[in-house]
C-alpha cells in the first residue's frame, strides 16, 4: 500500500503557520490534500483564514491541545483515511502552543504506521519575537528541538544583525538545525514537501536527550513527555471535559468573542489604542464593522497589528469573531472590553 506523506507545521503563536499552509494549498492544485487544523481558544477562526481550494478539506479540532492529540486528531485522521476518494497528502497545522512530539507520535502509532509516512516537521520561527518566547516557553523550545526544518519567518521585519542573533540562539538549542530564511513563509515548496527528513530514530534520540536535560536541571522533574505519555495511555473523559472548559497552557489563556453583530469602528479603535493590555501576545479576528461593507481580518502579534479587508464570501452571513491569547490575562475585563465594541441589535 502506498503510504500517504504527512507534513506537520508547527511554530509559536503567530509565527506564520497559516500563511505557510495557504502557500502550500494555493500551489499544490491538483493534489488531493487533507488539512487538519487545531486551534487554541474556544472558537475556531482558522477555518475562515485558510484558503478554500477545491481539493482541500479542513478538519477542525478545537479546544484542549492534549485532548485533541489523544482523541480528536486520531479520529480526524481516521475520517480522512475512510473517505472514498484517496488523499495524496496530509498537512497538519498545530496550535501555536503545541509540542509537536505527541502530534508526531500519533502518526507513528501502530494504527497508522502502514498507511502514513511522516515526511517532516516544519517549524515556523517569528524572528521578531523569537527570543522573548523561547526562553520562557518549554513548548517553543520543543518546537525547535523536534523541527526537521526551521523556517525563520518575517525576515522583512528585522535587520541582518537580528537574524544572525536568532540563528545563533537556534543553533545553541539545536546545533545541526536546517535553517531557511523567509518572508511570508516564501520558501520553495520543493525544500519543504516530500523531503523525507523525518526519521523515527532521530526523534527517539532527541527525546532521550531532552529528558536527560530536564532530569539534570531538576532530578524530581517528570519531563513534559512523561506527562504526554501519560495522556497517550490514560486518556479519560473527565480529563477532557475539565480541560475543555478551562484551557490554560504555560500560563496562556484565551478570550474569545463570537457574535452575529457588528463592531462599532470607533469603539474598537479606542480599545486598540487605549485598552488592549500588553499581556495579549496574539490576537486574530474576522471583523464586521457597522461602518463597512467589507470583511476585515485582524491580526496582532506582539505589539504589531494589521487589519486587512476583503469581500465577505458570497451570501455568507456576516459575523464578528475575535480570539486573544496571552499570559496572565485578566480575561473578564478583556471580554467586557470586547463586548463593549459590539453594536447592540
Ligand atoms: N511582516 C510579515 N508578516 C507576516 C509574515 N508571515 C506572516 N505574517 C503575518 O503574521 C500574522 C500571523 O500569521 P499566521 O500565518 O496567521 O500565523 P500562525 O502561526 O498561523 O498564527 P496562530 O495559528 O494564531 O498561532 C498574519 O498577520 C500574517 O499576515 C512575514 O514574513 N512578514
Amino acid at each position: 500500500m502506498v503510504q500517504i506523506p504527512v507534513t506537520v507545521i508547527t511554530g509559536f503563536l503567530g509565527a506564520g503557520k497559516t500563511t505557510l499552509l495557504n502557500r502550500i494549498l494555493s500551489r499544490q492544485q491538483g493534489m488531493r490534500t487533507a488539512v487538519l487544523v487545531n486551534e487554541f481558544g474556544e472558537i475556531g477562526i482558522d477555518h475562515e483564514l485558510v484558503v478554500a481550494t477545491s481539493d482541500a478539506m479542513v478538519e477542525l479540532s478545537n479546544g484542549c491541545i492534549c485532548c485533541s492529540i489523544n482523541g480528536e486528531l486520531k479520529e480526524a485522521v481516521l475520517r480522512v483515511l475512510e473517505r472514498p476518494d484517496p488523499i495524496d497528502f496530509i498537512v497538519v497545522e498545530t496550535t501555536g502552543l503545541a509540542d509537536p512530539l505527541p502530534v508526531a507520535m500519533t502518526f507513528l502509532a501502530g494504527d497508522f504506521r502502514d498507511r502514513l509516512r511522516l515526511d517532516s516537521i516544519i517549524t515556523l520561527i517569528d524572528v521578531e519575537h523569537f527570543e522573548a518566547t523561547a526562553f520562557t516557553s518549554p513548548i517553543a523550545r520543543a518546537q525547535v528541538v523536534y523541527g526537521d526544518i526551521l523556517v525563520l519567518n518575517k525576515c522583512d521585519l528585522v535587520d541582518e544583525a537580528r537574524l544572525a542573533a536568532v540563528e545563533a540562539s537556534l543553533r545553541a538549542i539545536k546545533a545541526d538545525a536546517r535553517l531557511l530564511r523567509a518572508d511570508h513563509a516564501g520558501v520553495p515548496l520543493s525544500m519543504l514537501l516530500s523531503v523525507g527528513l523525518f526519521e523515527t530514530d532521530r526523534l527517539v534520540a532527541l527525546q532521550a536527550a531532552e529528558d536527560a536535560r530536564e532530569q539534570a536541571r531538576d532530578p524530581h522533574h517528570h519531563g513534559p513527555h512523561d506527562h504526554q505519555h501519560d495522556h497517550l495511555h490514560h486518556h479519560g473523559h473527565e480529563h477532557a471535559h475539565h480541560h475543555a472548559h478551562t484551557p490554560e497552557l504555560e500560563g496562556f489563556r484565551s478570550v474569545s468573542l463570537a457574535v452575529e453583530a457588528p463592531f462599532d469602528l470607533r469603539r474598537f479603535q479606542h480599545f486598540l489604542d487605549n485598552q488592549l493590555p500588553a499581556s495579549v501576545f496574539r490576537a486574530k479576528g474576522v471583523l464586521w464593522f457597522r461602518e463597512s461593507e467589507r470583511r476585515h481580518l485582524f491580526h496582532l502579534c506582539g505589539k504589531r497589528f494589521t487589519i486587512d479587508d476583503s469581500d465577505w464570501p458570497d451570501g455568507g452571513p456576516r459575523h464578528t469573531r475575535v480570539v486573544a491569547i496571552g499570559r496572565d490575562l485578566d480575561t473578564s475585563s478583556l471580554r467586557a472590553q470586547l463586548e463593549a465594541c459590539v453594536v447592540a441589535p
